[in-house]
């Protein structure tokens, strides 16, 4: 048996209808494939994006900034989502388990990472959520929503992007830990998880979105995973990619990819941190991580598709 953490991309979850409805269609094809590795005997921990979403509930949120019913800050967005995601995941994860023939119980924390005060993040807004918007609406929103940071997202077109602290620590990290040993499917740290510092002994929230990747990573070290997986909605990591040159990687060497870090390679906000989030957990455990497409599972789990990262030290094995 091997414990596998999976990250899902808010993205996956919310392509173009943002009805619950369609939300929860999707969050019940994405665990038709989850299925597979806890059929496959696998210990799963599921984590989950929410910039589409926790983007979105902002939007919904504009024109309730009364006194009688305020706007939510970030981090308590970011708590609604996890929730809600949470939620579609826990029920839909149950009984597409049940439909197998599997009785196993799956749980969803709320969960809150702990990040630095101090973290430049906090200056530097890299983080798109809510929708995409065309190059030529850009000038109407910005003069909408004079407070906004907005930036180009690998090509879709334009988001409004907050900041993404690293996480620090797992706050609820050791109650993580009982769950998965006693065989339960958490749902841990959706959207990155809440971001909080400590303040005089107490959590307070901050105004930011955690990159879900590099959450599933800490979480994929502390729990000793034997694999990270993060799904997303392309095959693989490429180089050049969207370029006539582009090239689909397959089995590559941490220090391959770190190369290609170093140099810039990665788009900020989608594929960069995949692979740093990824990079950081093999350089940690030695274990391997693997990138690919939600659609593809069947075939990651023989190993044939998605982008495989080794230590060096596996590369030099085959
Ligand atoms: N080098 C790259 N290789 C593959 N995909 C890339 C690359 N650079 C940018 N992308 C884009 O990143 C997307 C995945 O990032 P994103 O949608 O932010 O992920 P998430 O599924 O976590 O929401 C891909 O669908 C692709 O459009
Ligand atoms: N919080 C987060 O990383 O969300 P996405 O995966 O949707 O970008």
């Amino acid at each position: 048996m091997a414990k596998i953490v999976v990250a899902l991309g808010g993205n996956a979850i919310l392509s173009k209808d943002a009805s619950a409805q369609a939300q929860r269609k999707a969050v019940e094809e994405t665990v038709e494939q989850l299925v597979n590795f806890v059929e496959n005997g696998d210990q799963l921990i599921i984590t989950h994006g929410n910039g589409p979403q926790v983007g979105n509930l902002l939007l919904q949120q504009i024109n309730s900034d009364s006194t009688e019913n305020p706007a939510m800050p970030l981090d308590t967005c970011g708590a609604m989502t996890q929730g809600s995601i949470g939620y579609w995941f826990q029920n839909a994860m149950k009984e597409a388990l049940a439909k197998r023939g599997i009785n196993k119980d799956v749980m969803a924390i709320i969960t809150q990472t702990i990040v630095d005060d101090d973290d430049p993040a906090f200056s530097n807004p890299s983080k798109p959520i809510g929708p995409f918007y065309k190059e030529n609406q850009v000038a109407e929103i910005r003069a909408e929503h004079p407070d906004w940071n907005l930036m180009e997202d690998a090509g879709r077109g334009y988001r409004r992007v907050v900041p993404s602290p690293k996480p620090v620590e797992i706050n609820e990290y050791s109650a993580i830990r009982t769950v998965v040993d006693a065989g339960i499917v958490p749902i841990v740290s959706g959207g990155g998880g809440i971001p909080v510092v400590r303040k005089d002994g107490k959590l307070v929230g901050k105004e930011a979105v955690i990159d879900k990747d590099f959450s599933a990573s800490k979480i994929a070290q502390l729990v000793d995973a034997d694999k990270l997986i993060i799904l997303t909605s392309v095959g693989g990591v490429f180089y050049n990619f969207g370029k006539p040159d582009e090239v689909e990687l397959h089995d590559v060497a941490v220090s391959e990819i770190e190369e290609h870090i170093a140099n810039d390679e990665f788009a900020k906000g989608s594929m960069l941190p995949k692979v740093q989030a990824a990079v950081d957990f093999v350089n940690a455990t030695g274990n391997p991580a693997v990138i690919g497409d939600l659609e593809d599972v069947k075939d990651i789990i023989k190993g044939t598709e998605g982008t495989i990262i080794h230590a060096v030290s596996e590369t030099v094995k085959n």
